[in-house]
Formats: structure tokens, sequence, C-alpha cells
């Protein structure tokens, strides 16, 4: 595989470390996201997601580390990072005083753009992000999720190519968090780079190009989402019977299965490709067994988090699947 060259990726860190008095949250880690992807840093509650993020974003300084975001050295530039980069998240700058149109025209003042400017802007974010109606009411009677929304387009009143997205839809309904989400794969058709921290695997798996997975201080893993999910075993094929006597001799001539008696189910270890299955089909079909229901189970998203952000058996390589068909 072709390694990225430092010029083509939108953040660039190399053993960013932070500590608080004693307690290390970032103890060396490496982070490489090309530009125009999304990454996911995932990890438990007081990971250290938000302080990567703060630190990237130039908000709270690093005590180690090589940064770059957007080309630029965080340490010696970073106005230059502030000003390629945008931020949303936890620390949201919206306030609830006053109207979401207001907001929009305080950051478009911000960024200083003329007054016509600032108004078009506003205007054409307000409408993208569907706030139209609601632009000249108070913050303070906007839904968790408008104010999601508002806090984005604020974000992109000053057209940042770089993104930091921290936990954006913790506390949305599913339906806000599914809006949220296309508004993000939005960004990123637009070659925008998003680099997003969130509690929800599903989301890392929807949206992340890649993922990061953070527990005690490092990166205990990182790669794609199927990446990730072949680092455990877990996948399984399982075998339902509805009649007792077939599912008891199938369970007798399979000996090294999981059996559930209750259910009549037996499960195979199995990393479900196409090769494991056919061989056990093969060895169904010589030990004469024939099940009512076939089904392949893939580990998900959360068997890998837990398994790497569990105190014990954190994996530090791939896991070849468990081989038990011979
Ligand atoms: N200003 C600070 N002073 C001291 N400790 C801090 C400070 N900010 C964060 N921490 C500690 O650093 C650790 C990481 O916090 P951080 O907010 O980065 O975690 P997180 O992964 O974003 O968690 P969450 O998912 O709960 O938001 C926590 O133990 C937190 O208590």
């Amino acid at each position: 595989m072709t390694s990225t060259t430092s010029h083509s990726l939108a953040i660039a860190a190399k053993g960013l470390r932070k500590a608080y008095g004693d307690k290390t949250v970032l103890d060396g880690i490496d982070l490489a996201v090309p530009a125009g992807t999304v990454f996911s840093l995932l990890g438990p509650n007081g990971a250290g997601k938000t302080t990567a993020v703060k630190i990237l974003s130039t908000l709270i300084t690093a005590d180690a580390g090589d940064l770059h975001v957007g080309g630029h050295d965080i340490a010696v530039n970073p106005q230059a990072v502030r000003a390629a980069i945008g931020v949303t998240g936890q620390f949201s700058a919206v306030d609830g005083l006053i109207t979401g149109e207001e907001n929009m025209l305080l950051m478009a003042d911000l960024h200083h753009l003329s007054r016509s400017e600032g108004r078009r802007t506003a205007a054409e974010l307000l409408e993208r992000f569907d706030l139209v109606e609601a632009a000249s009411r108070p913050i303070s009677t906007y839904s968790g999720g408008m104010k999601r929304r508002l806090d984005i387009a604020m974000t992109l009143v000053g057209d940042p190519r770089i993104i930091f997205l921290d936990e954006p839809t913790t506390g949305l309904d599913p339906r806000s968090r599914h809006n949220m989400w296309g508004i993000i794969r939005e960004l990123v058709s637009d070659g925008v780079t998003v680099f997003l921290t969130t509690q929800y695997l599903e989301e890392a798996d929807e949206l992340a190009d890649r993922i990061g997975v953070l527990n005690n201080g490092k990166i205990a893993a990182e790669g794609t989402a199927d990446e990730l999910k072949r680092l455990i075993p877990g996948g399984h094929v399982r075998l339902r019977f509805t009649d007792p006597s077939a599912y008891q001799s199938a369970a007798v001539a399979l000996r090294e299965v999981t059996r559930d008696d209750e259910a009549l189910a037996l499960q195979i270890p199995s990393g479900g490709s196409q090769r494991e299955l056919r061989s056990i089909l093969d060895w169904l079909d010589s030990a004469g067994i024939e099940a009512d229901e076939l089904t392949v189970h893939t580990p998900d998203l959360d068997d890998v988090f837990f398994a790497l952000t569990g105190s014990t058996n954190v994996p530090s390589q791939p896991n070849e699947p468990k081989e038990t068909v011979r």
C-alpha cells in the first residue's frame, strides 16, 4: 500500500501528547486524515476525543507533537489553521438570546464579509439548512436538531475546507440524526474534510472513511469499519432447526459448535468468507445435516468497540478468524 504524502493530508499528527496534571489524556497519538475524507475518532467517555479536537482546532495547545492542519504547522501558524477550519459541537458558538439570522450575520461580520455579502451568505445557508421559517425566532425556541443545524450553518459562513464535528448528533432523535448525516455527506461531496467524534458506532460506520479508536491515551486500532470488524472474532454461522431430534443429532455430529438448546440453534465460528461458507456447507452435507434456517453473522462495530476499549483482552493485532471447519 502506498503511503499518503503529508501534502494531501488535511490533518496530520505525530506524537500528539497532552496531560492534565499527572493525568495523561493523549499519550503520543498519530493521525493522518486525507483531504476530502471523513475520519471518526471513537472512544469511551473521557477518552480524550474533545481534547484532540480542541488541540487540532487551536483552542488549546498540545504538550508535544508534530501537528499539521490544512498544511499549516499548528505551533508555528495557528492563525492560518484557524482560517482553514470550522469547529462545531459540544462548545457551540450559538447565542440563544438572539435570532438564527442574527447569529449568522454575526458570523459573517467575524469573517469580514461585506454587509450585502453577509446577508446573501446567511440567506443561502439558512435556506440550505431548512431554517428559513425559524430564522427570525430566538435560538432559545429551537429544538436540539435545529440548533445543531444552525451551528453547522454558522461554521460554513467562512467556507472552511476542514470541519471538526464534536459529537454532532448526541441527544438528537433518529430523524434529526439521519438529517445530520445527510448534511455531513453533502459537505464531503463538496470536498470538505470532516473530523468527527462520536459515541455512536453506527454513525462512524455510516459516515467515516476511516475510524480511530481511542483508548487509554492511545489509538487502539485504526482502519475502515470493515477492517476494524475483521480485527475481532465474533462472526458465526447460525443453524436453526425446528425438529428437536434433528437438532440433537446435528449437535452431536458437529462437536465444535456453541449450542442454544432453547432456540434449537447451533453456532459455528466463521469469518463469513465465501470459502469458509462453502466448507461449512460441504461439512453439513457430508454429515447429512439439513438445518431449517442458516444465517451468517458478522461482528459489528459494537463488538469491535467493546473488544478494543474493554479493560481486558485488548487485541494488539488482527486475529485470524477461528478455523473450526476442516
Ligand atoms: N481542562 C481540564 N483540566 C483537567 N482535566 C481535563 C480538562 N479537560 C479534560 N480533562 C480530562 O481529560 C480527559 C479527557 O476529556 P475529553 O473531554 O477530551 O474526553 P472525551 O473523549 O471527549 O469524553 P466525552 O465522550 O465524555 O465527551 C477526561 O478525564 C477529562 O476529565
